[in-house]
């Protein structure tokens, strides 16, 4: 049938070459052109078999794509989708094509196999908010050097070494601070929030700043970021969608203005507040469902736009408080021209201030960088600067806080389990000491605690996602260049053809096989702290800090649950 069209038109078209042209032959030569042009569209254009399909997927609405079915738990989610699905499934967020993969096979092609090729991040606008336009290590082009920056200079051996005595105070300090409160309830993600705060921020700053000067930034510090954490928390999703558009306009702005100065801060946030992603999610996703409760009463929503030009503001604000706070901890130095001698009066026992007499002789990071940048060794802009402290607060504040806080709560849920690990506790430590971390490799059951709270609670369960910078061939489907991935780690830790009895917290399990347990990414099963070229440059200071908070809680003192 088509091809008999197909020739009529083609015949037509003959025709009146060889006749004159009437209006009537005007709109059949349009006619034969425009279905010419289908046909070209329909026969050459049309994917050849050749061309692997995109991965199976829900079917997308267009312009807000799946983004009307999304349920919170993204991870839990995305592993419901990949039983209808399979391994490999297709997602739109918004208009932004996302793969999620579910498997291992398929993850140790992604993580290890095309490494090379999924390396890059897809930074989300909050990371451009939070790290001056994407200067950190998980949103900067220059990634590679920022990375070896912080892995060299403080997750070596000997920079973890002499920053021990700076986690022994704040683990301290918060040991102490529990025990005034014995016989109270206890919030132990935000104890341990603010213990991993106190240990990434002297790890920062702690050897330049003065006793008074360090308490009024502290304070400062952790106020700004809590609430941070709170708003960038409810915003997540819409923050993820704006990424491109903000990080293109961000980038622009800091061309212009490299230091990122407070102004081209704010105006960036101005232009963030408008965001169509946002107004989006607080309309459709926000919206409560006629079976809920009425959500508590709050001011007008205005459609589509929601509450939006009232509520993100404070974004913006956050960020300029940040500035504000790191300006005159930056000042501090640049006023002293990094001058060694400086360092030195610094370091000097009797003048220290509260930090230094904890860091001893060693320096804190923001002293190395300064150093290294005086050296020539780096050359890292001031935001640069900025943006790895940045990481650094962010990467280690809300993962460790997490996972203390779950294994509390596994071990308090299972008190066979909770016995067992004070049991090893009070052979290796005696039961009026604190545990040190000298302690920590004399533990097996305590670290097969964390990992299986690391197993059944990844705090990053869909790691951080990435983009390929070519587009390649997963699976048998293509998987275009700029495309999102997300590897649903969440779901790989509990999968039922690899995990026995997956859903259960069984620490021994590790213990029976200590190979199951290898998180340095070349295990594609067990993945908490990711794999390939981008995999937590933190795992060693990770692996101090978790089991030291957490053997001390369970050695110091006797929990239980708060009735009901
Ligand atoms: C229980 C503790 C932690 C867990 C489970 C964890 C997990 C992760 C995961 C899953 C990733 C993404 C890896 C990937 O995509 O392959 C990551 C990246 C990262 N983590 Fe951690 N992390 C932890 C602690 C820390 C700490 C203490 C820091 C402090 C410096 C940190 C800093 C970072 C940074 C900077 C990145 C980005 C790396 C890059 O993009 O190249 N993490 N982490």
């Amino acid at each position: 049938m088509l091809s008999k069209l197909f020739h009529s038109f083609v015949g037509l078209s003959f025709e009146f070459k060889e006749h004159t042209i009437t209006s009537c032959g005007v709109v059949s030569i349009l006619l034969a052109a425009t279905f010419a042009i289908s046909c070209y569209a329909w026969f050459i254009k049309k994917p050849t078999r050749s061309t692997p399909p995109l991965p199976p997927g829900p079917r997308a609405l267009p312009l807000v794509g799946n983004i009307l079915s999304v349920e919170p738990n993204l991870h839990r989610y995305f592993a419901k989708l990949s039983q209808i699905y399979g391994p490999i499934f297709k997602f739109y967020l918004g208009r932004k094509l996302c793969i999620v993969i579910g498997s291992p096979s398929l993850a140790k092609q992604v993580l290890k196999e095309h490494d090379v090729v999924f390396a890059n991040r897809d930074p989300s606008a909050a990371a451009s908010v939070l790290t001056y336009g994407g200067k950190s290590i998980g949103a900067s082009p220059e990634w590679p050097k920022l990375r070896q920056v912080l892995v060299r200079e403080t997750m070596s051996n000997t920079s973890l070494n002499s920053s021990s005595a700076i986690r022994r105070q704040a683990v301290l300090r918060s040991m102490k601070d529990v025990s005034g409160r014995v016989g109270s309830p206890i919030k132990v993600g935000e104890l341990m929030f603010l213990t991993s705060l106190d240990v990434a921020t002297r790890m920062l700053w702690g050897a330049s700043l003065r006793g008074e000067d360090w308490d009024a930034v502290a304070i400062q510090f952790r106020e700004v970021l809590e609430e941070m954490f709170q708003v960038l928390g409810d915003y997540l999703m819409p923050l993820m969608f704006t990424s491109e558009v903000v990080h293109s306009v961000y980038s622009k702005r800091m061309d212009m203005d490299e230091e990122g100065t407070p102004d081209s801060n704010l105006a960036f946030c101005e232009f963030y507040d408008a965001t169509f992603a946002i107004s989006c999610y607080a309309w459709f996703i926000k919206k409560p469902t006629r079976s809920s409760p009425p959500l508590p009463p709050g001011p007008r929503a205005l459609p589509l736009a929601g509450n939006i030009l009232s509520v993100e503001p404070n974004l913006h604000l956050y960020f300029a408080k940040l500035s504000q706070i790191y300006g005159p901890v930056f000042k501090f130095y640049l006023g002293r021209k990094f001058s060694a001698k400086i360092f030195e009066s610094l370091l000097r026992p009797g003048q220290s201030g509260q930090g230094r007499n904890e860091g001893k002789s060693s320096k804190d990071f923001l002293q190395t960088l300064l150093e290294l940048q005086q050296q020539g060794d780096y050359s890292l802009s001031m935001d640069q600067i900025k943006a790895l402290f940045m990481d650094l607060v962010i990467g280690s504040t809300d993962t460790t806080s997490i996972t203390v806080e779950w294994a509390m709560s596994e071990l308090l849920q299972k008190p066979e389990v909770m016995r067992k690990a004070c049991n090893e506790l009070e052979q290796v430590v005696a039961l009026d000491s604190v545990v040190e971390e000298f302690h920590l490799a004399k533990l097996p059951y305590l670290e097969a605690n964390v990992k299986e709270t690391l197993r059944l609670h990844p705090p990053a369960p869909l790691l951080t996602s990435r983009r390929p910078s070519v587009t390649s061939n997963l699976s048998g489907y293509t998987i275009p260049k700029g495309s999102t991935i997300f590897i649903n780690a969440w779901a790989i830790q509990r999968n039922p053809e690899v995990w026995e009895n997956p859903q259960d917290f069984q620490p021994d399990r590790f213990l029976k096989d200590v190979k199951i347990g290898d998180f340095r990414g070349n295990n594609f099963n067990y993945l908490p702290f990711g794999s390939g070229r981008r995999i937590c440059p933190a795992i060693p200071l990770a692996e101090k800090i978790v089991p030291y908070v957490l053997a001390n809680l369970l050695h110091l003192f006797k929990w239980s649950l708060l009735e009901g």
